[in-house]
């Protein structure tokens, strides 16, 4: 095996394992070994490429890369070829969606049919060996705990969980709310099954946390994309507001948690009310108003 490609297996170890690395020399040791003749580095090239990880971000390109690691036998880029193969233009894909607004105030947007059913049920098939038990932090103690306010699962794409749909999924969210994909937290997939919930909570940051809202930012903007439908209750609903709203399958919904001055907005205040039958799956992402460390 050659050098690089050793190095590579290293960097995709602490990648799939969260290690803290450096991202630049992660991404230099990725075209390394893609340029040494290994499918996978090309595969991790182009999802760096789709998200900026160490380069630029650089949607055709990434494109292009996922056909080289395609025709050079990376397996996992064959369904994915298949799947946005059909996208004939990338702009247009990616391009915004139309939506309508259910609140003014605070203003919560819908948009139905945001994605496809082939691409529901892709990201719940990529979401499902993420899952792990959602933890909730102890005040007393600071440490993460299972709490019976939020019992559902959840689970979210790393560099080496991504894929090109949800990257190209990701600049479609961005478009369509008019903020820069680069302030996208990782892109989350929710379980829930019958009887599970995620209770009362607000995805602002609170201000308690100032520490946090001076690094990462605060999180002003929430995007769900309900991923199937078959399945009973299991509304988002906001409580102060006493609203419970769901989309079909594919329909997306999204609010600004914070005001205009940029203030914690506690009337966006919601739960993920229990399914009273069947499962629910969501797709979750957050977004910050600062740009976050890739991947
Ligand atoms: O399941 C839902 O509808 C709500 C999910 C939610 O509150 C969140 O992702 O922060
Ligand atoms: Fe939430």
């Amino acid at each position: 095996m050659s050098e690089a490609i050793a190095r590579f297996q290293q960097v995709r170890a602490a990648i799939e394992a969260d290690r803290a690395i450096d991202i630049a020399q992660a991404y230099a040791a990725i075209v390394a070994a893609a340029d040494a003749g290994d499918p996978q580095a090309r595969l991790f090239e182009a999802y760096a490429t789709g998200i900026g990880y160490g380069c630029d971000i650089d949607i055709p390109q990434a494109f292009e890369l996922l056909s080289i690691a395609d025709e050079a036998g990376a397996p996992q880029a064959t369904p994915q070829v298949d799947l946005i193969g059909t996208y004939k233009d990338v702009d247009a894909w990616i391009a915004s969606r139309p939506i309508r607004d259910v609140h003014t105030r605070p203003r919560i947007t819908m948009s139905d049919a945001f994605i496809d059913e082939a691409l529901c049920n892709w990201l719940i098939e990529r979401g499902r060996p993420l899952q792990e038990q959602s933890l909730v932090y102890d005040p007393s103690t600071g440490q993460p705990i299972q709490d019976a306010s939020r019992t559902n699962s959840a689970g979210s794409f790393k560099l080496s969980d991504l894929d090109m749909p949800t990257i190209l999924l990701r600049q479609r969210i961005a478009n369509t709310i008019g903020v820069d994909v680069r302030n996208f937290e990782r892109t989350s997939v929710f379980r829930y099954e019958a009887g599970q919930t995620f209770g009362e909570h607000a995805d602002y940051i609170s201000l308690d946390f100032s520490a946090e809202i001076r690094q990462r930012g605060q999180r002003p903007y929430t995007f769900l994309i309900y991923l199937n439908d078959d399945y009973e209750g299991g509304e988002t609903h906001f409580l102060t507001l006493g609203k419970k709203l769901r989309g079909k399958a594919g329909d997306a919904i999204f609010w600004r948690n914070v005001g205009d001055d940029g203030a914690p907005d506690e009337v966006t205040l919601h739960a993920g009310d229990p399914p009273t039958r069947g499962e629910k799956w969501l797709l979750s992402q957050f977004i910050r108003d600062k740009a976050q460390l890739p991947g």
